[in-house]
């Protein structure tokens, strides 16, 4: 029998939580989607009791990502784990994540709770838990700073209690490698029950978080948690691609299988980089720029030599530089298909025409479309980034320069009307976010954030923007790709304010 390590990804979860990233519903199925094509056996949707956002997109992946088990967490109290069965319901495959600390400090200071009221709560809530589904994780939250006896005794009273799954995760990133060796090894001797799949999580605070994860793996863990790019809280979890990465090149270390379809990371991290904003490293393990770049003259000759004596990877490995069809202006239909297909990307004959009309647009300006910029056209075309369909931008212009100041004019339909505004500012996206807040007649709006990256190198290359709105009591966000900065600036501002009008509509009817 293989052993298998279960990947359990919570770039939905605890990767939101990365200080200024926050994914729309639209956003986290998109990342799911692709989750589920990478094949990771469990995806942490979210915490349905943290926000009615939060538990309508652990809802809405739960109801349409099939493959990995929808999992969503949920703190040692009913009303999170009757909201996180809610959110689950329509999954085909479920689990709830209960947590609650177990280290003095926590216990103390935070939780304000008694060790044996903790131990009360763990028996009492994974009973709850398992009355909505059989597959219950508990985890002893700041496991590493935790009376080794507690754990002991926490994690018997959970699996009597019903939990499938345990997981002793290093909250604050402190632990090290011998020392979680050794501690994981303790607890699987301790709690011996061949039924239970231990668990481990990680945090990069002092950026052990991959090496600690491996160390778990050596242990015995079974199931390791991991985020795609490393993104978290603070520093972030265990990267995903650097884990993954290392048990298949270092199988003579780990003798563990894994279900990752390798060739899915690299178009994974750039989906997750692109949605939420948090650039990549250049220098990053497995995904960062120059990872598979050699710069030097040794180096270079080395390789053209034999590739292995400075790769122990191969690029096409982990989905780099798989293109084989170089696509531009003058391709056709059947090579955009094909391509689409390689990537695993399907679309209807009516979409590819729509990717087809874009593709021939970015090709005027760029002589080899990459599949970043395939990827992320498709994404807006077919993908779950797509654009609101009850308005529509009709017509935008903007204009600047050193002597005026910037203006704008837009049209926008919504039903059979038709909308037009201008707008100035004290640039040309002000501008253009004027004008579109005043067709929509929305006045009480703010632009709180803008962000440009490109997608691909080179002057015509794709760029990404990405626009926060605040008012009505709301956030909002609009994200959109193009060669041209300030069509995705406009297709951005339309994107968040028309999401904004509908709201207020639907409010005012
Ligand atoms: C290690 C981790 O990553 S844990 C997951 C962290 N993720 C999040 O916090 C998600 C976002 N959080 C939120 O939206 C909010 O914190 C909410 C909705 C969950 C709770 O909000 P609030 O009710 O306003 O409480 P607040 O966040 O201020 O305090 C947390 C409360 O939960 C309690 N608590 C914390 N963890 C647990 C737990 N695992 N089990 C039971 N209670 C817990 C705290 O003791 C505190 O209780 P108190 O209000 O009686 O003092
Ligand atoms: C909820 C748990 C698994 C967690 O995120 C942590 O301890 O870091």
């Amino acid at each position: 029998m293989t052993d298998t390590v279960r990947i359990f990804d919570t770039t939905l979860r605890d990767g939101e939580q990365s200080p200024g990233v926050a994914l729309s519903t639209q956003e986290k199925l998109a990342i799911a989607e692709q989750l589920a094509r990478l094949g990771v056996d469990y995806l942490e949707a979210g915490f349905p009791q943290a926000s009615p956002g939060d538990f309508e997109a652990v809802s809405r992946i739960a109801e349409n990502i099939k493959g990995p088990t929808i999992t969503a967490l949920a703190r040692c109290n009913r009303q999170d784990i009757e909201q996180a069965a809610r959110a689950l319901e329509k999954a085909d495959k479920a689990r709830i994540h209960v947590f609650i600390a177990t280290s003095p400090i926590h216990m103390q200071a935070k939780l304000r709770m008694t060790p044996e009221q903790v131990l009360e709560r763990i028996d009492q809530m994974v009973r709850v838990a398992r009355m909505y589904v059989d597959d219950v994780e508990f985890s002893c939250e700041d496991a590493t700073r935790s009376q080794v006896e507690f754990l002991v005794q926490a994690g018997r009273l959970a699996v009597d209690a019903g939990a499938t799954t345990l997981n002793f995760p290093d909250t604050v990133g402190y632990t090290t490698p011998r020392e979680y060796f050794q501690l994981i090894t303790h607890l699987r001797k301790a709690i011996a029950d061949p039924r239970i799949t231990l668990s481990v999580h990680c945090h990069d605070d002092l950026g052990l978080a991959v090496a600690n994860s491996l160390s778990g793996i050596e242990a015995g863990c079974r199931q390791v948690e991991v985020a795609i790019n490393g993104i978290g809280e603070r520093a972030g979890n265990a990267s995903l691609e650097e884990v993954v990465m290392t048990l298949t090149a270092r199988q003579d270390q780990y003798h563990v299988q894994h279900h990752i379809k390798t060739q899915e990371i690299y178009r994974a991290s750039q989906l997750v980089s692109q949605l939420t904003g948090m650039p990549v490293q250049p220098n990053k393990a497995i995904v960062g720029k120059n990872a598979f770049r050699h710069e030097s003259g040794i180096h270079q000759d080395g390789m053209l030599k034999d590739r292995s004596t400075y790769e122990i990877l191969t690029p096409e490995a982990v989905g780099w530089g798989m293109t084989k069809l170089v696509l531009g202006k003058h391709s056709g239909r059947h090579a955009l298909r094909q391509r689409l297909e390689e990537l695993g990307l399907h679309a209807t004959p009516s979409q590819i025409d729509q990717i087809q009309q874009r593709v021939k647009t970015l090709g005027e300006l760029k002589s080899d479309i990459n599949d970043q910029d395939l990827e992320a056209i498709w994404q807006e075309e077919v993908g779950q980034v797509r654009r609101s369909r009850n308005t529509e931008l009709v017509h935008w212009q903007v204009s600047t320069g050193s002597h005026n100041r910037p203006v704008a004019y837009v049209s926008v339909r919504v039903g059979q009307e038709i909308r037009e505004d201008s707008g100035s500012g004290d640039g040309p996206v002000h501008a253009l976010f004027q004008a579109f807040a005043r067709a929509l007649s929305l006045d009480h709006v703010q632009l709180t954030s803008y962000h440009l990256a490109p997608i691909s190198p080179g002057e015509a290359g794709l760029a990404s923007v990405r626009v926060e709105i605040h008012g009505y009591d709301c956030e909002t966000r609009g994200q959109a790709a193009d060669s041209d900065v300030m069509k995705a600036t406009a297709v951005a501002l339309h994107e968040a304010l028309a999401y904004l009008f509908e709201r207020v509509q639907n409010v005012v009817a």
